[in-house]
């Protein structure tokens, strides 16, 4: 089964997915379109996608602004990240807030990300992967995000790799939120 945990940013969700070893190694469920469905979440899967990347590499703060907002279902199926949330709702008891867990292919553990948050994450190993689940399909146009370091996470981290565009996002601050 599922496991689901409410986060302190309400709607989103930390979910350990079912994992069973044995001798010849490992099998975890990542997606079930019943459960996914059920109660407030209501998801519904429509992409599919991962990265590859090295230690020490931050991508984010990503988004899809609206009419193609989307939610996500985030895991690592190798290695690991430290996996951050930002709340940009703007009506939100807990807007600008942060929330960030370790996500690894040892402990099968995955964020649900409502619509209206940002999303990063830093790799913590080589090679590590990042696996979403989303509920609209990309659009070029509606990609944005913020800038990694501008909401008070402490990355621990003094010279992330990174795109240049995840350089070039406004700040928290200055982002008039359409969520
Ligand atoms: C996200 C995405 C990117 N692309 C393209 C654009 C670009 O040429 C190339 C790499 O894109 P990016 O540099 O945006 O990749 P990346 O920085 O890994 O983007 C990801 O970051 C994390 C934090 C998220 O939350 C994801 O939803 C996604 O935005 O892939 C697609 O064609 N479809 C997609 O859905």
């Amino acid at each position: 089964m599922f496991a689901f945990e409410s986060l302190p940013l309400t709607g989103a969700a930390l979910i350990t997915l079912p994992a069973f070893a044995d001798n010849r190694g490992s099998f975890v469920k990542t997606f079930q379109d019943s459960f996914f469905r059920q109660g407030d979440i209501g998801f519904e899967l429509k992409e599919s996608y991962f990265s590859v990347s090295h230690k020490d590499v931050i991508r984010g703060m990503h988004f899809q602004l609206p009419p193609h907002d989307h939610a996500k279902i985030v895991f690592c199926p190798h290695g690991a990240i430290l996996d951050v949330l930002v709340d940009l709702r703007r009506q939100s008891p807990t807007y600008g807030q942060y929330f960030a867990a370790e996500l690894s292919a040892a402990n099968h553990q995955a964020f649900y990300i409502p619509p209206g948050f940002a999303h990063g994450f830093k790799t913590l190993e080589n090679d590590t992967i990042t696996y979403y689940l989303v509920s609209s399909e990309h659009s070029r146009d509606h990609d944005a995000g913020i800038m990694y370091d501008s909401f008070g996470m402490d990355w621990a981290c003094a010279a992330p790799v990174m795109s240049a565009r995840d350089q070039e996002f406004p700040p928290l601050s200055a982002f008039d939120s359409p969520f």
